[in-house]
């Protein structure tokens, strides 16, 4: 059972698929404990090959490869309003007082078609992908089945981990099913720059310290170590250790919301100081947009009112973008303004302020 200062541990979950109840039983009170405690574990055991992982992986090498001119090409900002294709390094600051985030990013979802009535009535997220033209990356249909394969087999996934969350709460075990039927979910390509040895410590940041907005984000790292979740009963920020073929699962701010805030979504961070360039793929399960969450069952004790009040999915994820694109828009116009007049001011300035 994790306790405090330990770091996320990891978790069969073969056991979910295998008939033997004790096993199942022993899968679902670790991934409880988990839930209770930070909010964070890794899986070992799922159904997703190591070599679609890997393939995965290699693909999001190659795509960030690619020259700065021809990933602009895609650029998210420029070419559609529903948060498909690639985003600029330092596009995002999670953490307050931080400088903008040392990563570049690719957002990949479902192929939503310009009928299709998410598309029409611009819910969450919901269009076609944008994908590099085949004369900037000559093998771009291998890139799409591959990325597209592992999205649909990671989304399934996390519809058997909803499967395991409801038997935590002493639930049914279908209990999500309408929650997570026509459910949006994002994927990113990510990559990390390996920070420079000048930069200042206190304010350079692979990923600010942030909690994730949807319900479940299922999480594959490379080999390069960086990922940090934090401890509160010990104040110290714990390593996520890449583990080969691993997963790694958190709750986000939807599903914390969900439970009355019994289980955790918790904060996290990237700080990649390994001097080598360091990928992820992250995965966030928002769920069906126009679902209604409101407080589970056994989540509030009796006669007790629940903290939050009703929310659709599509409300709830919308409020997290907007705060974390906005402050990263600010300190780029802040600092444009200090520039024109003249006094630069250097992040080292700042950090050692
Ligand atoms: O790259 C990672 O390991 C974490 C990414 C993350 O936390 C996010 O994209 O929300
Ligand atoms: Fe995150």
């Amino acid at each position: 059972m994790p306790g405090a200062g330990d770091a996320p541990p990891i978790l069969d979950f073969s056991k979910f698929y295998q008939s033997d109840p004790a096993s199942k039983k022993q899968l679902v009170e670790g991934v409880r404990n988990c839930c209770l405690h930070n909010g964070f574990f890794q899986i070992t055991g799922h159904n997703v090959p190591i070599e679609l992982q890997n393939k995965m992986m290699d693909w999001n090498k190659k795509f960030f490869d690619l020259d700065l001119e021809q990933k602009s090409k895609v650029n998210k900002d420029t070419t559609n309003t529903w948060n498909r294709g690639y985003e600029l390094m330092k596009s995002q600051i999670l953490e307050e007082g931080t400088l903008p985030e040392l990563k570049e990013g690719y957002y990949i979802g479902d192929e939503i078609s310009k009928t299709h009535p998410y598309f029409v009535n611009k819910k969450l997220n919901s269009g076609p992908n944008i994908w590099p033209s085949s004369d900037v990356l000559p093998d771009v249909e291998d890139f799409k089945a591959t990325s597209l394969d592992y999205y649909g087999q990671v989304v399934s996934l996390a519809k058997d981990i909803l499967k395991v969350l409801a038997l935590t709460l002493d639930l049914e075990e279908g209990y999500f099913e309408e929650y997570a039927s026509g459910a949006v979910a994002t994927m990113r390509l990510l990559h990390y720059p390996s920070q420079p040895p000048d930069s200042p410590a206190k304010l350079t940041r692979g990923i600010g310290a942030h909690t994730d907005f949807g319900c479940v984000t299922i999480l594959l790292q490379d080999k390069v170590a960086g990922l940090q979740v934090y401890d509160y009963a010990t104040k110290e920020w714990l390593d996520v250790a890449p583990t080969p073929g691993a997963f790694v699962v958190n709750l986000g701010n939807l599903m914390m919301r969900w439970s009355n805030d019994k289980y955790i979504s918790n904060l996290h961070r990237v700080i990649n100081m390994s001097g080598e360039e360091r990928y992820s793929i992250p995965v966030f399960f928002s769920g069906n947009p126009d679902y209604v969450v409101e407080c589970l069952p056994n989540c509030a004790k009796k006669g007790e009112k629940p903290k939050w009040p009703p929310i659709t999915v599509e409300q709830a994820i919308k409020h997290g973008y907007a705060d974390s694109y906005g402050r990263a828009e600010k300190w780029k116009r802040d600092d444009e303004a200090k520039r024109q007049g003249g006094t630069v001011v250097q992040a080292k300035e700042i950090a050692d302020a």
